[in-house]
């Protein structure tokens, strides 16, 4: 019996080893055959996991290392699926701008499944997408009456208050910064706002984020779909469903008391919309569209910043000059007034500040994957209709061909010798094109209304004792600062 077992032991190693050099070889077979066809090159990777095992913890920079044997345009077997990268901004404006319709589908992603293909994020490129994404940018530009600068403000002062109680004691910055970013979210989208103690919000906030925390160790199942079923991506969809939930709660409690005449946030102009529309258009305008957009506004706006945000005070308690030169800006330039959207031109370093804030350490390294709507030459290469298309803005951001020690902190650098702030053309981190960020113009307000406000009051420190931070991150589904307390003392 023994000699059985080792006998059974012994073939059924050279068994697998024969497999895997089967599999091993099909893929190189299969690889090189798109090679022929004038795919782009790329590493060969393994048998069904493709090269996901050598991406590291950093896929971002160890894709901007192929990027330097393969070329700006490369191509990389995730699994089953294989993705063409595109790396450096040359290439990724070429592809999101230059061709922007070919390169404006998304694919279907099982981590999107939650979202149902519908609104926006997860849509894929045709008549439906492009009606929710003209509504969602057509509302954030606002009315007169409705403008979105005070329903920032309004958030911003309940955050300054909240942060003056505080007396310098510490607190949480990123779930700080979260709950008055959903906050200034439930206002766009319902008119609404809740106590920063609101059972509903706490759990609404703890689920985006673990659902976030989550993303990345569940993201493998996007590429292995069968993995859906490790625990990880089964507390991540359970977590998820659990977010549509309790915005779908919000929604219904709200359309109960909907009063026509009113509009009291972005549900209200949906729904007055899709009553308006003709009925040839208004299939697109319905109500699980409308739950879809809700949940894409939540997700899409909350985390990314927070956590920008975060990124941004870290950034200042590891360089507190950089915090004292916003600070002695805002003093010159508003003095003790409030903040402005108007006051924008006038602030160059604050501005710079930002940039540099959203540059370093950008919170989403590989943006979301896009898909081609055709079959397309490009850039020597030819990429058939329907591949999974993936913008690595890390070696935009972070190119040190066009950005001096990119790991350096240093606002300067979208400064001009005589102190105007320049643009560059290498900055995108609202991505570009047709796919580009819906919510650019809230996030762009909300971003510098609080970062304003917040330095005019207040000076950040680390609390007494405590050890900084590394500036080292983690991917999800933004690259998020390791978690600290932070203590704000008021300057005036
Ligand atoms: C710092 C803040 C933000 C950053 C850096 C950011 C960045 C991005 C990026 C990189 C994409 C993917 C673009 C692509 O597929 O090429 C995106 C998509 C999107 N973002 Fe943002 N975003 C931010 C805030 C917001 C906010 C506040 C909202 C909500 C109003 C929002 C709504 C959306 C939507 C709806 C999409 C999907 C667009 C589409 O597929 O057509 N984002 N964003």
């Amino acid at each position: 019996m023994q000699a059985f077992v080792h006998a059974w032991g012994y073939y059924s190693g050279i068994l697998s080893a024969f497999l895997c050099l089967f599999l091993f070889i099909l893929s190189a077979v299969f690889i090189r055959r798109r090679t022929a066809r004038n795919f782009p090159p790329g590493p060969l990777g393994l048998p069904v996991v493709g090269v996901l095992p050598f991406l590291g913890k950093d896929p971002q920079s160890t894709l901007m290392q192929w990027a330097k044997r393969y070329g700006e345009v490369f191509s990389v077997n995730l699994g089953g699926n294989t993705v063409v990268v595109l790396n450096g901004v040359e290439a990724v404006r070429d592809a999101f701008q230059r061709k922007a319709t070919v390169f404006a589908g998304r694919p279907r992603i099982p981590s999107f499944d939650f979202l149902h293909h519908r609104g926006i994020i997860s849509a894929d490129y045709g008549p439906a997408w492009q009606a929710h994404r003209e509504f969602l940018m057509r509302y954030l530009r606002g009315t007169d009456e409705d403008k979105l600068e005070e329903k920032i403000n309004r958030e911003i002062d309940t955050l300054i208050e909240f942060l003056r109680h505080k007396n310098k004691s510490k607190f949480n910055c990123s779930e700080t910064l979260m709950i008055s970013v959903a906050n200034i979210l439930m206002s766009v989208l319902f008119g609404d706002r809740f106590d920063y103690d609101n059972p509903m919000l706490k759990e609404l906030i703890r689920s985006i984020h673990r659902s976030a925390e989550l993303s990345n160790e569940s993201s493998v199942m996007n590429f292995i779909p069968i993995l859906r079923f490790l625990p990880q991506c089964i507390e991540r969809n359970k977590e998820v469903d659990n977010l549509c939930n309790i915005v779908g709660n919000i929604q219904r409690n709200h359309s109960e008391i909907y009063c026509e005449g009113v509009t009291r946030g972005l549900m209200d102009a949906y729904t007055k919309e899709s009553m308006q529309r003709t009925t040839a258009k208004s299939g697109f305008f319905n109500e699980k569209e409308l739950a879809t957009l809700l949940v894409d506004v939540i997700i899409a706006g909350t985390e990314s910043i927070a956590t920008t945000l975060s990124w941004g005070i870290l950034f200042l308690l590891h360089d507190p000059k950089v915090q004292q030169n916003v600070q002695s800006e805002l003093d010159e330039v508003i003095g003790k007034r409030r903040p402005t959207l108007a006051d924008k031109p006038n602030l160059p370093y604050t501005n710079a500040t930002l940039m540099e804030i959203q540059r370093c350490n950008y919170v989403f390294p590989l943006g979301v994957l896009h898909s081609t709507t055709k079959d397309i030459e490009f850039r020597g290469h030819r990429i058939p209709k329907g591949c999974w298309i993936l913008a690595n803005f890390w070696s935009v951001m972070m190119n040190d061909d066009v950005y001096l020690n990119p790991r350096e902190f240093r606002p300067e650098r979208f400064l001009g010798d005589s102190g105007k702030l320049q643009p560059h053309d290498a900055f995108l981190p609202f991505s570009a094109g047709k796919r580009s960020c819906a919510g650019e113009l809230l996030a762009r307000q909300q971003l510098f209304l609080m970062f304003t406000h917040l330095l005019q009051a207040f000076t950040f420190q680390l609390p007494e004792g405590s050890v900084l931070p590394k500036l080292e991150g983690s991917t999800g589904i933004t690259y998020q600062p390791p978690k600290f307390d932070v203590c704000a003392h008021l300057r005036f």
